[in-house]
């Protein structure tokens, strides 16, 4: 289709390829993802999830097949284009947030925008604190990211996700470790976003309660998509 986000032609991948611990997690996998797709990535842990997540966030590569991003062959772009469509297209939040813990929420807000300069500076404070506004946390974007609650680092999280206006959101379990009213909260929040702004979203969750909100579930069972059978 031509508003897929994303198109995965035969992707395999092989940790450690001609060692005594070669491992193949991903065979064949054949996977779209439409522009605005609100989906849930379900699998038993060991399925290849986050190996399959960090494929198409271009952190990692595929051993053989094919990654299209917005129609364009991942396979023929070079590390620094890589780097470039990948902080232009892509907002990661993960399940540890990976915020930078001794800056403040608004600091990790900034910091792709920061990294990337496409922003006029001025702008960028604006647009951070716009972002704390929308996931609820303006009274505390001067607090240390490690004196936050885990739903609140979670936050600051999908607001530095949505900072590059990205077209697609990769979460991995962004609601594992919170209870389950912050789950049900961080959850509702990227819902909104995607409704809002057409941005697709994967989530890798074991939560079948939500998985079950999304447009649509896919599942994975050893290193393949699983079509049939949604693991429950
Ligand atoms: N860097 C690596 N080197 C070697 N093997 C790896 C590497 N990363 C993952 N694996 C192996 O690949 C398989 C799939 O791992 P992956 O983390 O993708 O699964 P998952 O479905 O995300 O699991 P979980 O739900 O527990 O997070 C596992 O057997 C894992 O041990």
């Amino acid at each position: 289709m031509a508003d897929d986000i994303i198109k995965l032609d035969k992707v395999c991948k092989v940790y450690n390829p001609g060692q005594p611990s070669e491992t193949e997690v991903l065979h064949d996998i054949d996977l779209s993802l439409a522009s605005g797709e609100f989906v849930a990535l379900i699998g038993p842990s060991g399925s290849g999830k986050s190996t399959l997540l960090n494929i198409i966030g271009l952190l990692d590569k595929p051993t053989s097949g094919r990654l299209m991003i917005k129609g364009q062959d991942t396979n023929f772009l070079g590390e620094a284009e890589i780097t470039r469509l990948r902080g232009h297209t892509i907002g990661f939040v993960f399940q540890y947030h990976y915020l930078i813990s001794a800056f403040t929420a608004l600091e990790n807000v900034m910091m792709p925008m920061l990294v990337d300069r496409g922003f006029p500076s001025a702008e960028i404070e604006k647009r951070a604190r716009d972002l704390l506004i929308r996931v609820g946390l303006e009274k505390v974007s001067g607090h240390l990211a490690m004196n936050m609650s885990g739903g609140q680092q979670q936050r600051v999280a999908i607001a530095r996700a949505l900072a590059m206006q990205p077209d697609l959101i990769l979460a991995d379990e962004p609601t594992g470790n919170l209870d389950t009213k912050s789950a049900d909260s961080v959850f509702a929040l990227m819902r909104e976003f995607n409704q809002e702004s057409g941005a697709s979203y994967l989530i890798v969750t074991h939560n079948m309660e939500l998985a079950r909100r999304c447009d649509r579930i896919i599942s994975v069972v050893d290193g393949r998509i699983d079509i049939g059978r949604p693991y429950a």
